[in-house]
């Protein structure tokens, strides 16, 4: 069992260039399936969901190769359209396939995806939007069969905006016949990102970033170089590790614009920050403030992903705050964990109580998910003393890395392969 040992208490000082988002990374390598041909897809985060996705395709017949975070994929000849169930379960993005095999291939197979433990997540918004564009839709003994002789554009309601299946509609209908107008869709960047890489392949996709999505069905795309938009749920989670730490770090490859929600919060605790084109400067103060209340929302509103680390920074406020997790109905298990760190902290339905405390102190904790893991690093850099995290296999999910990039910075961070006997 790998983990982090982290002595806590130094200020992370100095630069990092952000990794490519996994987010915008995961649909469109997805989405490299529409065509056949060579894609070459650049700024890709060396990750274990990456991994998964890779072994997806390499399962169907796509042949890839990696240049440092440039991947090429040769997507021309696909052996079957079948998911391999073990590698569907190790992570919810695996759905991202459904949309362009069934558009492609006119079939599909899958199983109910895994993922972390964040609460339920259904992929019923998926199922019925696919439904809509004309696919049939078996369920039986843990397959998933979808099938459509052609498919047709249609008007999709979302009854909630979901980002997944907002992008997944999204790629299914770029080749329908006639228009699909997908409403109430999710609004992150990462959507804004696949429709700019639909259209680069010769789709037609507009409204990305708005609450309404058209594609106008197209009969051929080709394949293209595309490079992934910067990680913002990354460059928050290292804005957020300076500040807690009362460090100042320039964070390079961002995009400023996509953060609005979590800087504005950060400035709220009293942080300053500078923007400067695609760098973002971030100075922590000696005792960060309270804010009073935050609550998840999507896209603008602040990220259920940065939620965890956000806990961290306002556990060391003085004052009171409150957090409300409105997008996941169990993503507070790093709660118990803070608490063990000496974070004070009162649960509710969704919602924690946050009175600020001077310090956090060293403790063994475990990372239960990806963003909960990064919030007890983030934590445990800034505690006194020993922190040991486990669960190491969540945060390389979604952080490239994530240790070397706190020691360049100065944070006191070690890998070790398995258990620590004495903190
Ligand atoms: C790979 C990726 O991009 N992951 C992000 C994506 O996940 P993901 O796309 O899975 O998240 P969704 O936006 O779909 O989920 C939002 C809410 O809708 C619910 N829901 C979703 C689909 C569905 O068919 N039925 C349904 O009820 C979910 O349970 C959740 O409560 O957006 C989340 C919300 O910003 C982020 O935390 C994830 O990091
Ligand atoms: C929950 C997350 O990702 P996923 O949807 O891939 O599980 C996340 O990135 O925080």
């Amino acid at each position: 069992m790998e983990q982090f040992v982290i002595k806590g208490g130094k200020p992370l000082y100095g630069t990092v260039r952000v990794q490519g988002a996994k987010n915008s990374a995961l649909p469109i390598l997805a989405a490299t399936l529409l065509v056949g041909g060579i894609h070459e897809i650049q700024d890709v985060p060396r990750l274990s969901d990456i991994d998964v996705m890779n072994r997806i395709l390499k399962a169907l017949g796509v042949k890839f190769r990696w240049e440092s975070n440039r991947i090429k994929l040769e997507t021309s000849s696909l052996r079957t359209t079948h998911i391999p169930e073990a590698l569907m379960q190790q992570m919810r993005s695996s759905i991202f396939l459904m949309g362009p095999l069934l558009a492609r291939f006119g079939e599909v197979t899958v199983f109910r995806p895994g993922g972390c433990a964040i609460g339920a997540r259904p992929i019923d918004l998926h199922l019925k939007g696919l439904k809509s564009l004309g696919a049939e839709i078996r369920e039986e003994e843990g397959h998933i069969h979808c099938q459509a002789s052609k498919l047709v554009g249609a008007d999709i309601y979302l009854d909630l905006p979901s980002v997944g299946a907002t992008e997944n509609i999204m790629m299914a209908a770029v080749l329908a016949e006639g228009e699909t107008v997908i409403k109430n869709a999710a609004r992150e960047p990462e959507i804004v990102d696949l429709q700019r890489f639909l259209n680069r392949m010769g789709a037609d996709v507009h409204g990305a970033g708005t609450d309404t999505v058209k594609i106008r069905g197209v009969r051929r795309l080709h394949p293209v170089s595309y490079e992934i938009i910067p990680d913002r749920i990354v460059a928050g989670t290292l804005a957020t590790a300076a500040v807690v730490t009362g460090g100042e770090v320039l964070l390079t490859h961002v995009v400023p614009d996509h953060m609005r929600s979590t800087l504005h919060l950060l400035e709220q605790t009293g942080a300053e920050i500078k923007i400067e084109g695609d760098a973002l400067w971030v100075r922590g103060t000696l005792r960060p403030k309270a804010v009073g209340e935050v609550m998840t929302q999507p896209y603008p509103g602040f990220p259920t992903d940065m939620q965890p680390q956000i806990m961290v920074l306002l556990s060391l406020t003085e004052g009171t705050s409150y957090i409300s997790e409105r997008i996941f109905d169990g993503r507070l298990r790093h709660v118990g964990e803070l608490i063990r760190m000496g974070a004070n902290l009162r649960q509710g339905h969704n919602r924690v109580e946050i009175r600020g405390v001077p310090t956090l102190t060293g403790a063994r904790v475990e990372a239960t998910d990806l963003r909960a893991g990064a919030a007890l690093v983030t934590a445990g850099l800034a505690a006194r003393g020993t922190t040991c995290v486990s669960g190491l296999h969540h945060i390389d999910r979604g952080y490239e890395r994530l240790d070397q990039t706190f020691l360049r910075l100065g944070g006191q961070i070690q890998r070790y392969p398995g258990k620590v006997a004495s903190l």
